[in-house]
This record gives C-alpha cells, sequence and structure tokens, in this order.
C-alpha cells in the first residue's frame, strides 16, 4: 500500500483507490441519486438556445441526444459524444451547459469528471499506468453513481491507446464485474476535425449560402473519418469508432464577427457592467479573424474574451 500510495502521489494527478484513504472516501461517498442527477430539459433546451452563440448543428444533436437518452428509462448503452471544433467554440460551455442542467452542484458535482490529457495523461511513457488508474477510476465511480459524466478534454492529445482501455465501458454490456454503464455519459472534446470544419462553413459562405443551412450530415461523416485517420486525434484507428460507440461526432463552427460581438455583451454584463456595443467592437476589430482580407471567422472564437475586455472598458 505504501508503494502504491507513493506512486499515487509522485505520478498520478488523479485519486485513484490504491491507497486506503482513498478507498475509504471514495466508498463512502454518498449515493448521487440523493442529489438532483435527472436532467431539465426545458433548462438544457433554454440554455442551448440562448448562451450556445452560432452552433446551430451542435445545439440540435446535443438537445435531442442528451434529452432523449436522460429521458429513457433503460438504454441500451452509455451516451458517448464527441465535440469537434476550432478553439474557443464553445466545446467546453456545452459540456457545462450539459452538467449544469443534470447535477445540482453543477461541474462542481462529485458525480462529474474532467480530465485535461495534457494535466492528467501528460507522460506517453506512462500509458499503462494511466490506463489501469482511468479504468479503476471510471469503475469506481459509476458503481457509487450509475449517473456519472466523465468529460475528456484535448482528446487531441491523448496518448494514442488509452483511450480504447475504456472502451469495454462505452459498448453495448450489461454489466461488467458487477458495474452497469449504461446510465453514464462520457464527452470527447477534440479541435481535431476543426479544420475540416472550418473549411466546410467557409464554402457555405463563399457560396452565398446561409450558415443555418449547414446540416448535421454535411459534416458527420467526414468528421468521423477524420478524426478515424488522424494521428493526433486520440482516436486514430480506434475501434471506438470502428464498432461505432461514439454516439454522435459533433461539429462546433467557426464563430463569425457577429458571435464575438454576443459573446463580448455576455462577458461585459457577466462582469457588472452594462453591456455597450462600442466596446465590444473596439476589442472585436482587434482579433484576428480569418480569411485574412474578408475578416468573417474568429479565429479564437470567444476564448480570449473575457480576459481581452477588461483593456476595452
Ligand atoms: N458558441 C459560444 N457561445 C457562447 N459563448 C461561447 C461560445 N464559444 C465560446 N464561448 C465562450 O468562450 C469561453 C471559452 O470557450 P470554450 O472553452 O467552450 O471553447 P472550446 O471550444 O472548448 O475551446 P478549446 O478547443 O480551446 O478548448 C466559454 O467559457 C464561453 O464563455
Amino acid at each position: 500500500i505504501m508503494l502504491a500510495q507513493t506512486l499515487h502521489w509522485t505520478i498520478s494527478p488523479i485519486r485513484c483507490c490504491w491507497n486506503v484513504a482513498c478507498f475509504v472516501n471514495q466508498y463512502s461517498m454518498p449515493k448521487c441519486s440523493r442529489y438532483k442527477s435527472v436532467l431539465s430539459s426545458t433548462g438544457l433546451k433554454y440554455d442551448i438556445e440562448t448562451k450556445l452563440y452560432g452552433q446551430h448543428v451542435a445545439a440540435q444533436v446535443i438537445l435531442k441526444a442528451v434529452t432523449g437518452f436522460m429521458e429513457s428509462e433503460n438504454p441500451k448503452k452509455p451516451l458517448v459524444l464527441s465535440l469537434h471544433g476550432w478553439t474557443g467554440t464553445g466545446k467546453n460551455f456545452a459540456s457545462q451547459l450539459i452538467a449544469e442542467n443534470i447535477y445540482k452542484k453543477k461541474m462542481r458535482s462529485r458525480f462529474v469528471h474532467l480530465f485535461s490529457v495534457t494535466a492528467h495523461f501528460p507522460h506517453k511513457a506512462n500509458i499503462d499506468t494511466y490506463k489501469t488508474w482511468l479504468q479503476e477510476w471510471i469503475r469506481s465511480n459509476v458503481a457509487i453513481c450509475p449517473r456519472s459524466m466523465f468529460i475528456f478534454d484535448e482528446m487531441d492529445k491523448m496518448p494514442p491507446g488509452l483511450i480504447v482501455s475504456i472502451k469495454p465501458y462505452l459498448d453495448f454490456s450489461d454489466y461488467l464485474d458487477g458495474v452497469s454503464y449504461r446510465q453514464a455519459i462520457f464527452i470527447f472534446l477534440s479541435n481535431a476535425g476543426g479544420k475540416m470544419i472550418n473549411e466546410v462553413t467557409m464554402k457555405f459562405w463563399r457560396d452565398g449560402r446561409e450558415r443555418e443551412e449547414i446540416q448535421l450530415k454535411d459534416l458527420e461523416t467526414e468528421l468521423s473519418q477524420s478524426v478515424f485517420n488522424n494521428e493526433d486525434s486520440g482516436f486514430w484507428h480506434t475501434s471506438l469508432i470502428d464498432k461505432k460507440l461514439v454516439d454522435f461526432f459533433v461539429p462546433f463552427l467557426p464563430l463569425e464577427y457577429k458571435h464575438v460581438i454576443q459573446c463580448g455583451l455576455t462577458e461585459m454584463a457577466g462582469m457588472g457592467h452594462t453591456p455597450d456595443n462600442n466596446v465590444v467592437k473596439r476589442m472585436a476589430d482587434d482579433l484576428i479573424f480569418f480569411p485574412k482580407g474578408e475578416r468573417v471567422f474568429s479565429d479564437q472564437g470567444c476564448k480570449l474574451i473575457a480576459n481581452k475586455l477588461h483593456f476595452y472598458i
């Protein structure tokens, strides 16, 4: 136990159950059924439709997928969503909105597990250890709360092969070592495929077509193929895609100038200021947009806005 404890504290940034205190802590955790873990479908609909800007495809898919899954009494497998897109387009934000409408304590809920790949799995050489931790982490937490949510940020930086270790939990199996994973939600976030999504969106714009004409079918197949064939996607040639264990590949479109303005106004209000179009426009005008000459799509989405705004207020 002492050796495991030493390993745990020196290498592992995430909690595992190789030490007694952690084991006791996890197994003395309250059952999630005592807490709210049912979906507020009206809350999710409201949040996705009013707070997530410029993402009509993702909004529709997320709403249908999450609502359908949460309303199903006996889902055949856990819900597995893979969100893809350029930086700052709202992938983390959308996952937050989902968690906020399921768990009372929102992202702070002990039933929501956010893994940042660069922070939690930084060294490729430790992949075998990570596999064991990750499996044990998921197994022990789903045993406590079947309605657990696991979010993996920066999937494109995931050491190849690691994600395959959790494949059995994403599958159609009923009970695995006495634990059923069918109520769990897995969300993968990745920049992989972002370039392809940007190109499709840009083509619609160049062809003079409305952004809102873009549909899931214009992107999903190509997205899953590009993720499967991209060595840096975290999913490279994994059986997760082959075996159709990912329910939806959700594309996040590059944000336009008007969406950046919307984000800016929301941020200003959130900071306790009266939203001011002129202030936000001054900030937006200093940001980088592409294509270079036309300045249509934001290079950093809405990501840096919260910090940048201080300079303009
Ligand atoms: N589509 C959007 N609608 C509203 N706000 C947004 C949107 N996209 C981003 N934001 C704002 O910008 C912040 C950063 O976005 P977020 O972290 O969700 O981007 P991301 O797509 O996950 O980026 P990355 O790929 O770099 O992790 C969010 O917390 C939110 O405040």
